[in-house]
C-alpha cells in the first residue's frame, strides 16, 4: 500500500479548529483526509476515529444511519480533549461505492436489511480495507490509538493491519425511528457492541 501525503491546512469547524491532512492513496486514486488537533506525535495514545465516508448521512442529513451523528461526536469528543484525530476514509457505502449503496438503499425500501441488500447485489456485507491507515498515522507520528468505534471488525482489522489500539471506547449515537432495524442489523448481523434497539 502506497500512500502519499499531499499538503495541510487548517480546518475550522464548529467544534474548534482542526489541522487538514490530505493523502492520496496511489493504488486506488482515492483521496483521504486526516483531521488532527493538538500534539498527537508526543507518543501518548490518541484520541482516534476511523470513519468511514457516508455522504447520505455525513453531509445530506440523512437518518438512515448513524454516521453524522458519530462523526458530529468524534469531533466534538476530540475537541473537548483538545488532542485526537479523525481519519476520514473515502469507502463509501462500506466500500461498494455511492451509486451501489442507492441501490442497496433501494432494496431495503423493499424490505432487504443492510446484509441481505448488499449481497442481492452481488456484494460481500463489508469491502472495506484500512491499510491506508498505518502509512498515514505513521507520517503524522502516531504510534498507539484510544478508538471510538462499536464495531469489532473494525478493531481486528485495523490491528491487522498494524495499528496499535490501546483502548476502545464506544460510540452510541444517532438513534432515531428510522435507522433502528439498521441498528438491529448491526447488532444481530455485524457483531457491534451496541445496545439492540427496543424491537
Ligand atoms: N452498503 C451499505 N453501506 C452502508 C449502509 N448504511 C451505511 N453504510 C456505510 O457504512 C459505513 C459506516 O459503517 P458502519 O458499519 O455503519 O459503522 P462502522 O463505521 O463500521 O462502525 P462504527 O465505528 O461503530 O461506527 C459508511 O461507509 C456508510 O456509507 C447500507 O445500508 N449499505
Ligand atoms: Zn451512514
Amino acid at each position: 500500500m502506497s500512500v502519499s501525503f499531499v499538503a495541510s491546512s487548517k480546518l475550522p469547524t464548529p467544534f474548534g479548529v482542526f489541522d487538514m491532512h490530505g493523502f492520496i492513496d496511489e493504488l486506488t486514486g482515492k483521496e483521504h483526509v486526516a483531521l488532527t488537533m493538538g500534539n498527537v506525535s508526543d507518543g501518548e495514545p490518541v484520541l482516534a476515529r476511523v470513519h468511514s465516508e457516508c455522504l447520505t448521512g455525513d453531509a445530506l442529513f440523512s437518518l438512515r444511519c448513524d454516521c453524522g451523528a458519530q462523526l458530529q461526536a468524534a469531533l466534538k469528543a476530540i475537541a473537548e480533549v483538545e488532542r485526537g484525530i479523525i481519519l476520514y476514509l473515502r469507502q463509501e457505502g462500506r466500500g461498494i461505492g455511492l451509486l451501489n449503496k442507492i441501490k442497496a438503499y433501494h432494496l431495503q425500501d423493499g424490505g432487504a436489511d443492510t446484509v441481505e441488500a448488499n449481497e442481492q447485489l452481488g456484494f460481500a456485507a463489508d469491502l472495506r480495507r484500512y491499510d491506508m491507515c498505518q502509512p498515514i498515522l505513521k507520517y503524522l507520528g502516531i504510534g498507539s490509538l484510544c478508538l471510538m468505534t462499536n464495531n469489532p471488525a473494525k478493531v481486528a482489522a485495523l490491528e491487522k493491519a498494524g495499528l496499535k489500539i490501546i483502548e476502545r471506547k464506544p460510540i452510541e449515537t444517532g438513534r432515531n425511528p428510522h435507522n433502528e432495524r439498521y441498528l438491529l442489523t448491526k447488532a444481530d448481523k455485524m457483531g457491534h457492541w451496541i445496545t439492540p434497539p427496543e424491537t
